[in-house]
């Protein structure tokens, strides 16, 4: 993905986030980004959403930190390149709860 990215300003959160916060993603505690932990019916499932997801991030250039235990994925989304919140997150998070939907 090129171009600048910008963090998100107040008003741009009170429009793109309500959505991402009804299906269950969170801000986190003392850094700017947003977390969920989803929950699959078994690791093949789980790795197939993974690998699903990591197919699309090397697309974006834009990567999640995420952590898989068995069935669960745990994932952070944050901009480095702007120490925050931006666009390309809430873009990545959209498209994660898109597969998310045809699996869990
Ligand atoms: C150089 C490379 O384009 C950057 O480091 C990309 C790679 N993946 C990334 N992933 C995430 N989550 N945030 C970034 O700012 C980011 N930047």
């Amino acid at each position: 993905m090129a171009g600048k990215v910008h963090r998100l300003s107040g008003e741009e959160r009170d429009q793109l986030l309500p959505n991402l916060r009804a299906v269950g993603w969170n801000e986190l505690d003392g850094r700017d980004a947003i977390c969920k932990e989803f929950h699959f019916k078994d690791f093949n499932r789980a790795f197939g959403f993974m690998t699903r997801v990591a197919l699309q991030a090397e697309k974006l250039d834009h990567h999640p930190e995420w952590f898989n235990v068995y069935n669960k994925v745990h994932i952070t989304l944050s901009t480095h390149e702007c120490g925050g919140l931006s666009e390309r997150d809430i873009n990545l998070a959209s498209f994660i709860e898109q597969v998310a939907a045809t699996l869990v």
